[in-house]
């Protein structure tokens, strides 16, 4: 990894690195921001997933996460949405190909070849992290949008993983609104079966590890009734008995004004449940 910004904030540092990547075959960037405890010790890291046209800088220039994660002392690792760079494949829409990587392994061509952004969340990013910094395996996950449908699966997929997730606006049920089909028809192919296993509101019902689901959700969000649909969640959960608190927050919308309004809620929440 060779780090390319390292800024001081609220006592801690806010880096980015740039790294080779094996499982996505390319140069990645990636921010970590290390609170003021981890130069006596290694502490616990949020593992942050952004949604469709984000990079690494996103959250770590609008979401204020640095301030609640000094408190509390726990690290933030946020990597990019997509694989990127010369000769991966694109689309000319926002909502696919570079920028929009859904946090799956694609297994349709041209896309199968770096589009492998769920092995990259799950193995190579903690691995490489871990090594590098002063962290501890200690792990939570969160994300926006496209990302908190990435920290959904990914925490469902893989009990005993992560000790808390959660997620702001997050498409809970790809399989069945407009960016998921079209992202899953690329990445996946026409296969609807296949989707499932990247599909929260499926997972939730067969999920052994009853991992307590935190999702906020402002009612005014434009997406909410288009791609969004988090009833469909609560009512999978509710089914199949599985510890879901979604909060309707009235008036906020789907943009980082919204995460930056309850951030500091989620990053308290990440850090008590890695304390116990
Ligand atoms: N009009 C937007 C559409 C894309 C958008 O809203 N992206 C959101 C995530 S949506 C679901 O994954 C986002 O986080 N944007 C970046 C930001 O900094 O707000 C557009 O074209 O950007």
């Amino acid at each position: 990894m060779e780090r390319i910004e390292h800024r001081a904030c609220f006592g801690g540092w806010q880096d980015v690195y740039r790294h080779r990547s094996h499982a996505l075959d390319c140069e990645m960037r990636l921010a970590v921001y290390l609170p003021p405890q981890a130069s006596e010790r290694p502490v616990p890291a949020l593992y942050w997933l952004s949604g469709l046209t984000c990079t690494e800088q996103n959250f770590i220039n609008k979401a204020g996460a640095q301030r609640y994660a000094a408190e509390h002392g726990l690290a933030l690792v946020v990597c990019d949405t997509s694989p990127r760079g010369e000769g991966v494949a694109d689309a000319a829409a926002y909502d696919l190909g570079m920028g929009a990587g859904f946090y799956v392994n694609a297994t349709v061509s041209p896309w199968s070849r770096h589009y492998r952004m769920y092995d990259y969340v799950v193995h190579e990013l903690p691995e490489l992290v871990e090594k590098h910094c002063p962290l501890t395996d200690a792990r939570a996950i969160s994300g926006h949008s496209m990302g908190g449908h990435g920290a959904l699966t990914i925490a469902l997929k893989n009990p005993g993983r992560y000790g808390s997730v959660s997620a702001f606006s997050p498409i809970v049920a790809p399989s069945r609104v407009p960016w998921g089909e079209q992202a899953f028809s690329a990445y996946l192919g026409g296969d609807r079966e296949t989707w499932r296993s990247y599909d929260a509101t499926e997972l939730v019902k067969t999920a052994n590890e009853k991992l307590p689901l935190l999702i906020d959700q402002g009612d005014a969000d434009e997406f909410l009734h288009s791609q969004l649909h988090p009833e469909w969640l609560q009512q999978a959960a509710d089914a199949a008995g599985h510890p879901l608190e979604l909060r309707m927050r009235p008036g906020y919308d789907h943009s980082y004004y919204f995460v930056a309004s309850f951030i500091g809620e989620h990053v308290a929440y990440h850090a008590a449940a890695l304390r116990r």
